[in-house]
């Protein structure tokens, strides 16, 4: 299966509609497949050349159910050199101080088995006080949408995000 593999997780379906938005409006089914993280296991993610994986923060900075599940796979994934970009969702307004947390998360996950990991994303534009997510370096571990209270704002993030990370998942 040559194709680009998105993964999520959701609590309420937005990143789910993100998700599909990703799929329709900048890939295509044949090119982009989507795989709800909770019916995922590494088998599935290792078919695939490249990957994407989203997930909301849910509770109180935590990742939602799906997404500790899927931890439990991780150690079969074979990451190699594949490419791997994350996107998460978050209220920077009703949780500024554990802001997309499970991003930071899981990418500290990711990033511990030497997974590729590309489409690191700017912290301006974004109001927020502590974030697991935020690398200290002017830049988010992925990209970081608010549908609370900046969904104006969201697809020209997924624009510019999906431009800039386009080249590395070798899609067209
Ligand atoms: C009960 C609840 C807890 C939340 N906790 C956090 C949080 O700790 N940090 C954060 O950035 N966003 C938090 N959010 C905001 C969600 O991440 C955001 O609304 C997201 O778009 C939901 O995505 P989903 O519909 O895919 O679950 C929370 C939302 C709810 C309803």
């Amino acid at each position: 299966m040559q194709q680009i593999g998105l993964f999520f997780a959701t609590d309420t379906g937005t990143t789910e509609i993100i998700a599909e938005r990703i799929q329709r409006h900048h890939f295509s089914p044949e090119t982009l497949a989507l795989h709800p993280l909770d019916e995922t296991d590494a088998t599935v993610v290792n078919a695939h050349h490249a990957l994407i994986f989203g997930t909301p923060t849910v509770g109180y900075g935590d990742a939602p159910y799906a997404l500790e599940r899927f931890l439990d796979q991780l150690d079969a994934v074979e990451f190699g050199d594949r490419p791997v970009a994350l996107f998460g969702l978050g209220d920077q307004m009703g949780y500024p101080d554990v802001f997309v947390d499970a991003l930071g998360m899981f990418h500290a996950e990711l990033q511990a088995r030497g997974a590729r990991l590309i489409g690191y994303w700017p912290t301006t534009g974004y109001d927020y006080e502590a974030s697991k997510a935020d690398l200290g370096d002017g830049r988010f571990c992925g990209l970081v949408l608010d549908e609370d209270n900046q969904p104006e704002l969201t697809e020209a993030r997924l624009a510019h995000w999906i431009e800039q990370i386009r080249p590395a998942l070798g899609a067209v």
